[in-house]
């Protein structure tokens, strides 16, 4: 069977004069070495991005962290901090296939702004700054510390009982997570079931209930130094036997 690919869309990012096209190495390195999947970095074109087109040939979608916010606008909301980053061409482009993706069943793993913005294209708000809310704890990095503690584990999340994600973890009633977000989920979008819980309420992980395939969020990093996490590493392979049974269904297998 060739390798299902799978759909990563990217950022805009300044590089030197240039606005780029990028895709985080740990997040492409991980479909690749962690799902055993293809990974397609994809454009962020915006409305000139051929949806359909992408979908005949994707087997799976992982939507991807970053620095930037997905836009206050999309929830209802004016940007209350300005000075943080934004990315408009990949909110405009990650919205629609997010749900063109959940439409056709194509299996779905998203990964902190990704996390975010699965719950935004399903009609869900966000706390812009959770650690201004009462009662909430910061779940923000260090940006002084070194990446290596920034990526350490910071905080336990509580698992749904029998729910997806423990299952794909052996039944765990809680694991560690690395935690590197200002943003968070305030109202879940409809049709979202919650797989974990952060110790003060924060949803860290949730499916899409009634999809037709494998869908996880979740608001930690479980890219960083995958190899060496074995939640991590169950998560990815996961994901990646459900990119190789959707190619398989689809007849795209041979
Ligand atoms: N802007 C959002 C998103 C946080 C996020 O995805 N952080 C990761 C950035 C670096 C990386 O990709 O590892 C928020 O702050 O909540």
């Amino acid at each position: 069977m060739p390798s299902p690919i799978v759909l990563v869309p990217a950022c805009i990012n300044q590089i030197g004069s240039h606005p780029y096209h990028t895709a985080q190495l740990k997040y492409v390195d991980a479909v690749a070495s962690g799902a055993h999947c293809m990974p397609l970095i994809v454009p962020a074109l915006g409305a000139a991005t051929d949806l359909e087109a992408l979908l005949d040939i994707a087997a799976g979608i992982m939507l991807t962290g970053s620095p930037s916010n997905v836009h206050a606008g999309l929830y209802g909301q004016d940007v209350l901090d300005p000075s943080l980053p934004q990315d408009p061409a990949r909110d405009a482009t990650t919205l629609p296939l997010i749900r063109a993706a959940l439409k056709r069943g194509l299996p779905l793993l998203a990964i902190c702004r990704g996390f975010q913005e699965v719950n935004v294209a399903l009609g869900g708000t966000l706390h812009q700054a959770v650690h201004a809310v009462a009662g909430m704890h910061d779940h923000r990095e260090n940006k002084h510390h070194t990446l290596e503690q920034q990526y350490a584990a910071a905080h336990r999340v509580l698992l749904e009982a029998d729910g997806a994600l423990s299952r794909i973890l052996g039944g765990a009633g809680e694991i560690m997570v690395n935690s590197l977000h200002g943003q968070g989920i305030a109202t879940l979008a409809p049709g979202l079931a919650v797989e974990a819980r952060a110790g003060d309420g924060l949803v860290e992980a949730y499916r899409v209930a009634d999809a037709a395939g494998f869908t996880l969020a979740v608001q930690w990093h479980p890219e960083w130094q995958l190899a060496q996490n074995p939640d991590s590493i169950k998560l990815f392979l996961a994901f990646g036997q459900a990119c190789r049974n959707y190619q398989s269904k689809s007849g795209r297998g041979a």
